[in-house]
């Protein structure tokens, strides 16, 4: 019993030391006079995936836009672990300099090149992670041109892993729905992110399409080694998914959980099916 205790102890001091690779604290964000995000705190650690959901407007998206450069927060602290393992203040970073530290998204709507092919799209992804330069591109050198050939392969192989590489050399805009947004995901990845942000990856899809989604997310997390933030409205992709879920309303967290504990919580069930439930 002892042993046992001690044991828990120095698990949970392990546990405790594990530096989150997202941290943000206390953010804000105002457009004039609404402020879309009030003091919203929460954490991503390596080996989780995380989900934040809430109705619409309630500042998902506005969140993201914060913690991927798009947008400077008014107030607050946008923490990452760089790939050296040392934590940088990122506010007001640009999103091209937020991907080179090692986060990559997709958005709500999808936004690849539609009239480039589908291993181009993946290669643009990659465009962080090399080091090309104007002359190198124009002179055709020999350090530029193995560079290109190991993005290709590099691109190739994320393809492979989902499952698209029958389409390699399809125009993106010809793609399916459901592979387009998975086609988005592989250009993330293309950046080798240690934490992707997924904006409704599930939106539009069908049942069918959300359940192979699922599991590529969880691959994604086993596999790659890449931890997930995801805003989601599908519930029972994220309840099935999650390691813990934020729930934001109004711009404000709501609470915040595992997926049992947000089932369970009466300000969460009052927030989406109204006071009168009685889940
Ligand atoms: N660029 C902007 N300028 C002004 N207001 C904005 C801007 N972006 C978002 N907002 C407002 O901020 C609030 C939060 O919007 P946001 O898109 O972050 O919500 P959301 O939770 O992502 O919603 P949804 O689930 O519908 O995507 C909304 O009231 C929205 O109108």
């Amino acid at each position: 019993m002892l042993e046992e205790n001690i044991f828990m102890k120095v698990r949970s001091k392990k546990r405790a030391m594990v530096k989150p690779i997202l941290e943000v604290k206390e953010l804000c964000m105002d457009f004039g006079g609404l402020r879309a995000l009030d003091h919203v705190n929460l954490q991503v650690s390596k080996d989780q995936i995380v989900a934040l959901i809430g109705p619409n407007g309630a500042g998902k998206t506005t969140f993201f836009n914060c913690v991927t450069g798009i947008y400077n927060p008014t107030e607050g602290d946008v923490f990452v672990l760089d790939r050296k393992g040392k934590k940088r203040r990122i506010n007001g970073y640009k999103p091209n300099k937020v991907t080179e530290l090692g986060l990559a998204r997709t958005f709500q709507n999808i936004r690849l090149f539609p009239n480039m092919t589908v291993l181009e799209n993946v290669m643009i992804g990659r465009h962080t992670r090399t080091k090309a330069w104007i002359f190198g591109a124009l002179l055709r050198d020999k350090k530029t041109v193995q560079e290109e050939q190991e993005t290709i392969e590099i691109s190739y192989n994320i393809l492979r892993k989902l499952h698209l590489e029958k389409y390699v050399n399809e125009i993106a805009s010809n793609l399916p729905y459901g592979a387009q947004r998975r086609l988005e995901i592989a250009r993330a990845l293309a950046a080798e992110p240690s934490l992707l942000l997924l904006d409704e990856p599930a939106a539009g899809m069908n049942p069918q399409e959300t359940k192979e989604l699922e599991e590529l997310i969880r691959q994604i997390k086993e596999q790659e080694k890449v931890a997930i933030l995801l805003i989601e409205h599908d519930m029972k992709l994220v309840m099935n998914i999650s390691d813990m879920v934020y729930v934001m309303e109004y711009g404000r967290l709501l609470a915040q959980g595992t997926p049992q504990e947000i089932k369970e919580d009466p300000r969460v069930i009052k927030a989406y099916l109204g006071e009168d439930h009685d889940a």
